[in-house]
C-alpha cells in the first residue's frame, strides 16, 4: 500500500476527485456522490459548511481543521459535478484583486 502524501493541495484534491469521478470503482465515495447529481453534491457541501461554522465557534481546533478538510473535499466534488475548474475560480479571484471587498460589494446589481 502506498504511503499517504504529507500534504494535499486544492489542485491535488481536484485531480484526485476528477480521477475518481472517471473511474469505475464501486468503492469510490466520490464516484457514488457525483452519480447522485449536482443537487446532492450541493446538499453535502451545505452540510459541511454548517459543520465547519459550528466547529469554528467551538473550542476544538482539531475539529475546525477536520471539518474544513471535509468542506474543501466536498467543494472539489461540487465543482467537478458542475464542470467548474479551479482555474476558473482563481481567475475570478484574480479579477477581484484590483478592488477592495467593499468596492466589489457596492458594484453588485441591487436586487
Ligand atoms: N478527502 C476526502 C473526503 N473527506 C470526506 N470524505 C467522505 O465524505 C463523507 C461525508 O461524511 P458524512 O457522514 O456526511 O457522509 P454520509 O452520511 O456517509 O453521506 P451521505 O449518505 O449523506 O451521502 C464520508 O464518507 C467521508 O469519508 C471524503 N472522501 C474522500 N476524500 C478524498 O477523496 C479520495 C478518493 O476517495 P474515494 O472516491 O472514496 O475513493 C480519498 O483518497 C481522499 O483523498
Amino acid at each position: 500500500m502506498n504511503a499517504s502524501p504529507a500534504r494535499v493541495s486544492l489542485e491535488d484534491l481536484a485531480a484526485i476527485v476528477a480521477a475518481r469521478a472517471a473511474s469505475e470503482s464501486e468503492a469510490s465515495y466520490t464516484r457514488t456522490l457525483i452519480a447522485k447529481g449536482v443537487a446532492k453534491c450541493a446538499q453535502k457541501l451545505g452540510e459541511e459548511a454548517v459543520e465547519t461554522a459550528l466547529a469554528a465557534v467551538g473550542t476544538d481546533t482539531k475539529a475546525v481543521i477536520s471539518e474544513t478538510a471535509d468542506l474543501l473535499y466536498h467543494l472539489a466534488v461540487l465543482l467537478q459535478a458542475r464542470g467548474v475548474s479551479l482555474d476558473d475560480v482563481y481567475a475570478e479571484l484574480g479579477r477581484r484583486t484590483n478592488q477592495s471587498g467593499l468596492e466589489e460589494k457596492a458594484s453588485r446589481p441591487r436586487g
